[in-house]
């Protein structure tokens, strides 16, 4: 299912509605508290997340979303759905650093055709459409995205706040010359989209609605997104939430340490 320019404009709307829920709550004392799974929740999540529903629901009457805070009624396996992860990087939106990200994407049959990164603090929106391309827009500044592999050392970009160590295992096996940045949330598939940096090693959790707006974004940029078994990384109702590890490449010729330890 390829979408037209004007959705694709559309998602971007949503996204920027939900950017200011989002901003008026970070602008206050806010509280958080934390879910089942001990992962950090605060009103800008649902306040985003009610928003997205809506405009999702009026703009693609009956295509389902699986967001990361609602799931829409009825179950069972469907070849087109959204994925939503309304304040991706919320560790960072409590430490205040503003790299926290509101994530829209359209998968069809397993993979992501669409996708809309906003980050509201910093101003920056990435926006992609199979078939359409992918762009950056900052104010009033609109540029295409093109990923590009650096001619210098290798230049790594990893979590901000998930690092249980295995990642200066890979880092140290690493047969090249590279330096490293840490960057919250979906970002950093953003960051390589615009040809900041290389590549994004993910040796531990996500979910599905973390990666797939950012695998668009970086997809319809040049680069690409590999699951640790091989092959694309690819999202379904009827497969595990969590992701399996990953790496996320400017060009996927890069040779890079196996993802060891990866999760199916
Ligand atoms: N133990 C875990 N299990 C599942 N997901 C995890 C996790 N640790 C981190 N994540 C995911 O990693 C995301 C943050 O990514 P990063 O570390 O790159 O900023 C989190 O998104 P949320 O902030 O939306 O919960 C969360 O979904
Ligand atoms: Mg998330």
């Amino acid at each position: 299912m390829l979408i037209r320019r004007d959705q694709l404009e559309s998602l971007c709307e949503i996204a920027q509605a939900a950017g200011r829920e989002i901003m008026a709550v970070y602008r206050t004392d806010f509280a958080s508290w934390h879910k089942q799974d001990q992962s950090p929740l605060t009103e800008g999540d649902l306040r985003a997340d009610k928003v997205i529903r809506a405009g999702l629901e009026s703009l693609f009457p009956g295509v389902f979303i699986l967001s990361e805070e609602s799931t829409s009624a009825g179950s069972g396996a469907r070849d087109v759905f959204f994925l939503v992860d309304p304040l991706d990087g919320t560790r960072e939106f409590l430490r205040r650093n503003d790299e926290f990200t509101v994530n829209i994407a359209l998968i069809a049959q397993g993979r992501p055709m669409a996708g809309v990164v906003l980050a509201p603090a910093l101003g920056e929106l990435f926006f992609a459409a199979q078939g359409l391309g992918a762009w950056k827009r900052q104010g009033d500044v609109q540029t295409p995205l093109r990923a590009r592999r650096s001619e210098g050392p290798l230049r790594v970009i990893g979590s901000r706040s998930h690092d249980d160590g295995v990642l200066d295992g890979w880092l140290e096996r690493l047969q090249c010359a590279h330096t490293y940045t840490a960057a919250g949330s979906s970002l950093k598939f953003c960051r390589i989209a615009e040809g900041a940096a290389d590549i994004y090693p993910r040796l531990g959790p996500t979910n599905q609605w973390d990666t797939a707006a950012g695998q668009a974004v970086l997809e319809q940029a040049g680069g690409a997104v590999l699951a640790a078994q091989g092959g694309d990384l690819r999202y379904g109702l009827d497969r595990a939430l969590l992701n399996p590890h990953f790496v996320a490449l400017a060009d996927r010729l890069t040779k890079f340490p196996p993802l060891q330890g990866a999760a199916t």
